[in-house]
Formats: C-alpha cells, structure tokens, sequence
C-alpha cells in the first residue's frame, strides 16, 4: 500500500529529521536524505547567501529530495523564502510562526509548504491557504513548542484536515512511530534522535548530554515572552526562571539571555551557560547511530508492530 507522504516527496521511507536551528547542516540533511528519509536543512537565522551555500552545498552531497526549514521568527526570512525559490528547493517545512504571508510565492514557485502546526486552527488555516501536509508537533518536542502534547493533538488534527499529517514530538523508535500511525499520521518527523546520529556535527558536549539525559531532564522556559523552548535542565534554564518569576526583569533582559544561547551549546559546546534544546524522548535516547541505523531500524520495529495487528 502506498504511502501519500513517500510518493508525494519520493523519498522512500516516512521518515522527516527536523530542522533544527544551528544543528541540521547540509551534511546531517544530505545523510538522511541519503539513508531515504527527508533530510531537512535549517535556514534559522541565515541570511540568503548563507542558505544558499548550504543548499548547494546538500545538492553535491545527495541526489535525493531534500527540505529547508524556515523559522518565521529569523530577521532574514523574506530573503531565505527568496533563496528556497531561486535554488528549486522542492519542500520546505515552517516553524515558529505563522506562514500565510509566504504560502503563495513558495507555491508559485513549485515548493511544496508542509507546516509545523501546534493547534488544530492552524492546520485548518494553512491547509486552506495550499500546504501540501502539516507536521503536528506536541509540546514533548525540542526547542519552541505549542502547549499540547502529540497523543492529543496527532488525532484532533488528522480529524480537522484532509492532507496528510505528520507527528512530531517524543518519537525515537519504531513504538512511536507505530503509535503514530494509529493516530491517522502518515510519517514523523525526529529531532532530539537525529541530534544524536553519527553524522549529526552538534558538539560533543551537547550530544553527550543528550544520550546521558533521562526521561525528566527537560524544562519550558520563557512562557512569559510567548515564545516558549524545550530544553535540557542546566544553569541557564535555572537561572532563566529565577530571572523570569523576578518582576523585576523586563523581557528585554530574558530575550537578551536567549539570545544567542542556543549557539553557544551546538557551536561552542557551553552546555552550562548555553541552552541545550531537545525533546523529552531524550531518555530513550542512548546510543549513537548512523542516520541508515536509525531509520531503517525505526521502520522495521514499526512495521512489524502494526504488521502484527
Ligand atoms: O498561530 C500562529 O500565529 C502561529 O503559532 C504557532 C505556534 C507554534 C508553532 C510551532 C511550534 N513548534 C514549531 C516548530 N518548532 C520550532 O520552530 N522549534 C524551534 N526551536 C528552536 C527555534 S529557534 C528559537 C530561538 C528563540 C526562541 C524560539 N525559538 S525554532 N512551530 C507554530 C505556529
């Protein structure tokens, strides 16, 4: 039986890796691209000529489809949108935000838009407006999250639209893929499992806090400033919510202490002072693997699970 997700993408497996700011390179995207996933690339922060470079960078290191994430918080977005036309970027995946003022030019141009959604209103809205399928993520995920978790929220929007539904948030094996699909989803898409591949370039510091993690490490901080994160319990997160429960603090100073906190743990591997963002599937997550080991590995548990049904 076909799967609408693998021959919409012609990838072979239904397997999306997140596109994680500062962590998902052209080299971690082209690996699981070439393993027959959705590698998918972070624009984040780039600015245009940056993207670009990653993304010729990823067409000499795969033949297969690959994606570009757009975090539609970044100060560069219309020039990244620009660049994911220019380059024949075939998919791209959106975050933190709302999309509607870019649908029409990226699907004009030919790119399929598949939409990180964290409520059942959103994915009505950006299904109406031409997205080809929307990744519900619940809040179990890495980095900024919505407010409901993926067993609630995978079903309430598979209900609500008619193009296919990815899950994300707390999958790391073949059992939340599975159940995945038993909630109406036809892929998922991984991030805190895909930090951890061989072939991830995150530093090691925060790669190893990652596989050392356990199932109540992770924390939500900066509610107060409408744009809440997932990350690993450490000095800044302790100290980010001493600063955030203090009404003395502006949100000035919090967003200044954000700020650049995310590079300073994948880049400069300061897993005290910097945030180490990731989902709360961490604890299964133990061992390293290569991006082939993972997937492949995560599809035959799933379907021999749902084979045995
Ligand atoms: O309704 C609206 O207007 C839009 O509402 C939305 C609300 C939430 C989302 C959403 C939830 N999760 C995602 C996709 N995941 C992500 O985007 N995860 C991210 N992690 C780190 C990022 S970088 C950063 C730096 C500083 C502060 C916040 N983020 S982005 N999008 C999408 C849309």
């Amino acid at each position: 039986s076909k799967n609408p997700i693998c021959e919409m993408l012609g990838i072979k497996y239904p397997v999306f890796q997140g596109g994680m700011a500062w962590i998902a390179d052209a080299e971690l995207a082209s690996a699981v691209s070439n393993a027959g996933g959705l590698g998918i690339i972070a624009a984040m922060n780039s600015n245009g000529e940056q993207l670009r470079e990653q993304i010729r960078k990823a067409k000499k290191l795969t033949d297969k489809p690959f994606g570009v994430n757009l975090m539609l918080m970044s100060p560069y977005i219309e020039e990244a949108v620009d660049v994911v036309c220019e380059e024949g970027v075939h998919i791209v995946t959106t975050g933190a935000g709302n999309p509607a003022r870019f649908m029409q030019k990226l699907i004009n141009s030919n790119v399929k838009v598949v939409c990180v959604v964290a409520s059942v209103a959103l994915a009505v809205m950006v299904e109406r407006m031409g997205a080809s399928a929307v990744i519900a993520e619940g809040c179990e995920s890495g980095g900024h999250v919505g407010d409901t978790t993926t067993m609630a929220l995978v079903p309430q929007v598979v209900d609500a639209v008619n193009i296919p539904v990815i899950a994300a948030g707390g999958i790391a094996d073949g059992r939340g893929m599975a159940a995945s699909f038993m909630l109406g989803a036809k892929a998922i898409q991984m991030g805190t499992r895909f930090l951890t591949a061989k072939e991830c370039n995150v530093h090691k510091n925060y790669k190893e806090k990652v596989l050392g993690a356990k199932d109540r490490d992770t924390i939500v901080t900066g509610k107060s400033l409408g744009h809440p994160v997932r990350a690993l319990k450490n000095r800044m997160t302790r100290e980010f919510i001493q600063k955030e429960q203090d009404p003395s603090t502006t949100p000035e100073e919090l967003e200044a202490m954000g700020a650049g906190a995310l590079r300073k743990a994948a880049i400069d591997g300061d897993v005290k002072y910097g945030s180490c963002m990731c989902g709360q599937i961490a604890g299964l997550v133990n061992s390293e693997g290569t991006c082939e080991e993972i997937i492949t590995g995560i599809c035959q548990e799933a379907y021999s699970l749902l084979g045995s049904l």
